[in-house]
């Protein structure tokens, strides 16, 4: 569904890359959270995902589309197939919650009559429904956040993609938001968000992709967001040796077993996800259950999680 490789970007006028060589696999219907702190490069994954920025070097893939060979001219439809969540929720200040969710559909041409149809669907999902006709200024951050989010997902993008989503909010609240963003990803949506926000990192339990000065440097199955503890292994050392002679290394987990690490087999057609599809687990998985296929790093092992 995304695929990074070996992705450098480096900014007009700066001297260092924003991201650094990075390579990473999200399959279709993932949760993934990428984790760093400010600066790491994780706004600057999002805005590449949604080509508003361009590769300085390296591949992209997303939703079966090469940005290598995509068009200007289709750039819109790749960015109708993909939701946006922002800290600042970014709502029409004007406009009533029903109406901030209808104009997305209104500017993909969707008949009234679907409109009057989807969006209280959409409401009731995200926990609004009654709220209908509202005016943002009339809501808590976080009912405006749950419009931001209707409107993000309202013609049912195949990807959602939340940068800092609850970097506004307060710990329970953004709990709120990012389980409604699990809830949106058991539809099926593949969800990946940018956040500083340990508490639900931590809570959550799902992939943990981590950025340090734009470098890739670790990518858990079920992680937690201080990864001090897993050994980093950077992209190049795991893909290196073969799987007969990888290294086992100790994984932090206080179970006396060492993890190791391997590369993902792929498909070895360099395509993006869509041949794996029949391979992925079911949608809503527990996400105590390791990935099969996806990502650059692969454990071998089963995750264990800490008991909270
Ligand atoms: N438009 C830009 N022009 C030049 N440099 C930029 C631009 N956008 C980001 N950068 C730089 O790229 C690096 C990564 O920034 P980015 O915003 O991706 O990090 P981040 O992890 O999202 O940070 P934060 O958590 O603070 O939002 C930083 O050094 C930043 O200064």
């Amino acid at each position: 569904m995304i695929l990074f490789e070996n992705v450098t970007k480096t900014y007009p006028r700066t001297t260092r890359p924003a991201l650094d060589d990075v390579s990473l696999e999200i399959s279709r219907g993932e949760f993934a959270f990428v984790v760093g702190t400010s600066g790491s490069g994780k706004s600057t994954m999002m805005q590449l995902v949604m080509k508003e920025q361009d590769v300085t070097s390296g591949r992209i893939l997303v939703a079966g589309r090469d940005f290598d060979r995509l068009p200007e001219r289709k750039v819109p439809a790749l960015r109708r197939e993909i939701g946006c969540v922002f800290q600042d929720f970014r709502l029409l200040p004007n406009k009533t919650v029903f109406q901030n969710v209808a104009y997305a559909l209104q500017v993909l041409g969707t008949s009234r009559s679907r409109i009057r149809q989807t969006v209280p669907e959409t409401l009731e999902l995200v926990g609004l429904a009654g709220m209908e006709k509202r005016l943002p200024h009339q809501l808590s951050g976080g009912e405006q956040q749950r419009v931001a989010i209707a409107r993000a997902f309202v013609n049912r993008p195949p990807v959602l993609l939340a940068d800092e989503p609850t970097g506004n909010l307060d710990p329970e609240t953004s709990l709120g938001i990012v389980q409604l963003l699990d809830r949106i990803n058991r539809t099926g949506t593949t969800v990946v968000m940018a956040t500083h926000d340990t508490v639900t990192v931590d809570a959550m339990r799902k992939r943990v992709i981590r950025l340090d000065h734009g470098v890739l440097v670790s990518d858990l199955e079920a992680g937690d967001y201080d990864t001090g503890s897993i050994p980093r292994v950077r992209l190049e050392e795991a893909l290196a040796p073969a799987v007969a002679t990888q290294p086992e290394v100790a994984d932090g987990y206080d179970d006396g077993a060492p993890a190791a690490y391997a590369p993902s087999a792929g498909d070895g057609d360099g395509d993006d996800t869509d041949d794996e599809a029949a391979s992925l687990p079911p949608i809503g998985r527990d996400a105590d259950q390791p990935r099969q296929r996806g990502g650059m790093f692969r454990r071998r092992k089963p995750v264990l999680t800490n008991d909270r």
